[in-house]
């Protein structure tokens, strides 16, 4: 624990009756105050509204495109390396952008009953520069290793591990695929460009919003090949308890489209006795809000997948949902990841299913065909 800043009742110094302020008096006092923060009852939907008012020759033309890609530029105030998103014009059905149902954002919104970000608790490194993971003083990376041990504990991952005890390479590409993230955050010591902040720094890969031949809009890579372990955006959206999202997932379900993704992360059950009794607590619903991750279709041979990634929250059940790639990626290739989190067990839960004579299908509209043309399709979806 040498190095975590452990918070403690700060006494403000002075000298010739100026108050002296340090980087540790301003951490001190900045953990003491509460982290701003959104609240979805705030989401502004003004230009939606707007646009469901104009005729459909208008919502359908170039000019709405235009307008629909600079709402998207304008979110991206805090990528400053973001290659722009373009609503790429693939002559695949007749709809020009997508539906003005959501306020385009890479930012979280809290729903109600939700608890702010814990800032108080966070752990933060005291490393100068950039950390140096080997050298066994990074708090940062002490917690990180923490999380890696419980995985190779849990059999989930080889206990011989060759790199750091970062998931990320010194150039910020993922190299465990497994295991939840913990960046350096606001309080620690470290550089902006230190190599354990990836997700915060923001997207630096081209991606496209395209339409697809049976799936309604998708998101596909740009004209450069994207390697395995990159950072594309965060899942952005409405943060939800998961009562709302349970009653909003039932107008989903009729509905036949549904954006909630639910934050089970495997880790997170790590302390039950019997993981089946584990109770989810938070969901997060990207249909009112969300960025071009809300366009990510499902595949049962995926090329991303989301983690659970930690930053400026203490409070474990409340990661963002990071979006990484898991293999290569070439130019214009479809970006897609498993609704079902680990494919294969649901394969084999489907298996097992068959062999004992059930058939895993559910009425409602949303439990459709797969479409992801796959070789190793499972057939539906959200079974
Ligand atoms: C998170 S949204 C993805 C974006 C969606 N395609 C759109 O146009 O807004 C999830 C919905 O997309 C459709 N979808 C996603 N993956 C699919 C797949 N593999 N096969 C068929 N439909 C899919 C389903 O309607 C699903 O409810």
């Amino acid at each position: 624990m040498s190095c975590a800043i452990i918070p403690r009742p700060f006494l403000p110094k002075y000298l010739c009756g100026y108050r002296i302020i340090t980087w540790a008096s301003y951490v001190a006092e900045q953990r003491e105050r509460q982290l701003e923060y959104r609240l979805s009852r705030n989401l502004p939907h003004s230009l939606q509204d707007h646009m469901n008012t104009l005729p459909a020759s208008f919502r359908d033309s170039d000019i709405a495109r235009r307008i629909f890609e600079a709402h998207i530029q304008e979110a991206m105030i805090n990528e400053p390396r973001a290659p722009p998103i373009e609503i790429f014009d693939n002559d695949i059905g007749d709809e020009v952008t997508p539906r003005w149902e959501f306020h385009y954002t890479n930012e979280m919104w809290y729903g109600e009953s939700v608890p702010p970000p814990d800032i108080k608790r966070l752990e933060s490194c005291k490393c100068i520069g950039k950390c140096d993971p080997k050298s066994g003083k990074c708090a940062c990376a002490r917690r990180q290793l923490k999380w890696v041990q419980r995985y190779i504990d849990a059999d989930i991952i080889p206990s011989t591990w060759p790199g750091s005890p970062f998931v990320y390479d010194s150039k910020g590409v993922l190299q465990r695929l497994e295991c939840p993230i913990f960046e350096c955050n606001r309080f620690c010591d470290c550089d902006d460009d230190c190599p354990n902040r990836v997700v915060q720094n923001g997207r630096k890969w081209p991606v496209h919003i395209v339409r697809t031949e049976h799936k309604g809009w998708g998101v596909s890579a740009g004209n450069k090949k994207i390697p395995k372990g990159s950072y594309l955006g965060i899942y952005a959206g409405e943060l939800l308890t998961e009562q709302e999202g349970e009653e909003r997932g039932r107008y989903y379900d009729l509905y036949g489209r549904t954006y909630l993704f639910s934050i089970d992360f495997h880790h997170l059950k790590f302390d039950m006795e019997d993981p089946e009794d584990w109770e989810n607590l938070y969901v997060v619903d990207a249909y009112h809000a969300g960025n071009f991750s809300r366009f990510l279709n499902h595949s049962c041979d995926p090329n991303c997948k989301i983690f659970a990634c930690y930053i400026d929250d203490a409070d474990v059940d409340k990661p963002l949902l990071a979006v990484f790639t898991t293999r290569d990626v070439e130019p214009w290739e479809e970006l897609c990841f498993s609704y079902y989190g680990d494919i294969d067990e649901k394969r084999e839960e489907i298996e097992k299913a068959r062999e004992g004579g059930q058939e895993l299908v559910r009425g409602h509209a949303v439990y459709a065909q797969c479409r992801c043309e796959a070789s190793n399709c499972i057939g539906r979806l959200f079974s």
